[in-house]
């Protein structure tokens, strides 16, 4: 479904992607982990071309992004992405934020579209919040809106990018309780994540990012309980040391 061969990107003459190779299945949970600035939101920014890459390839199901033409949009539109912060409308409600790209994009009616958004904020618990603005909202909830908005339209990828750095903790919970929920659903997620706990759970396959790198690629456990790369060792043994 998602295919990269040999992907490079570099910012001005910096070298942050470095020769990718990667595979993702239909239904797969990928966890991208490693330290920061190893090139791993680029990495997934590219797969949606927020950023364009230097050189290589990128299918998503057999579909060469790059030679896509007008297409892209299309494409883009099969692929949810969520942020760290939430982006989210401050002056329009939850509703009205949620229905929004389906209503423009998808050509949904309003009312197909509230009724969609309506089923996905009652399966987050969040169906009382409807109307109101995203700013009386806690972080956890506007993260959970922000998913929300995303699987409106759809996606059959869904790319995290840190969803829950910007949270308290208290809130992490609650949103990666929604992710694993998705996952659970069979939604193909890759998950660019400091948490490792969540990588380890609900990740089917872990990569480890370094220096722009893939350095190990491993099913989940395996990668965490019997790292082979002494890069990977190195890192996992001071980001679990607490
Ligand atoms: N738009 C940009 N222009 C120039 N350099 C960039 C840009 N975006 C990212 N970089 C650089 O590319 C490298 C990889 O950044 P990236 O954000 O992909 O890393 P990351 O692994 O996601 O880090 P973090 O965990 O801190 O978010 C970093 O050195 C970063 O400074």
């Amino acid at each position: 479904m998602i295919k990269i061969v040999n992907l490079n990107k570099y910012f001005k003459d910096k070298h942050v992607l470095k020769n990718i190779n990667l595979e993702i299945e239909e239904g797969e949970v990928v966890g991208l982990i490693g330290p920061s600035g190893s090139g791993k939101s680029t990495l997934i920014r590219c797969i949606n071309y927020l950023e364009e890459p230097t050189s290589g390839e990128i299918y998503i199901n057999g579909e060469n992004i790059a030679n896509s033409g007008k297409n892209i949009d299309k494409i883009r539109q099969k692929i949810g992405m969520v942020f760290q912060h939430f982006h989210l409308f401050p002056h329009k409600t939850v509703l009205e934020n949620i229905i929004l790209a389906p209503v423009l994009t998808k050509k949904l009616t309003k009312e197909e579209a509230e009724e969609k958004a309506l089923k996905l904020l009652e399966t987050m618990d969040l169906f009382d919040k409807k109307d109101v603005y995203p700013n009386s909202l806690s972080g956890g909830q506007k993260q959970r809106i922000a998913i929300a908005r995303s699987l409106a339209m759809d996606p059959e990828i869904m790319l995290f990018d840190e969803v829950t750095s910007a949270l308290d903790p208290e809130m992490v919970g609650e949103v990666l309780n929604v992710m694993k929920d998705l996952a659970k659903t069979g939604m193909t997620m890759i998950v660019v994540t400091h948490e490792m706990a969540f990588a380890k759970q609900v990740a089917d396959k872990v990569i480890f990012m370094a220096d722009g790198e893939i350095v190990e690629e491993n099913d989940a456990l395996e990668l965490f309980e019997n790292p082979q790369n002494p890069r990977t060792r190195e890192f996992l043994s001071k980001v679990l040391e607490y």
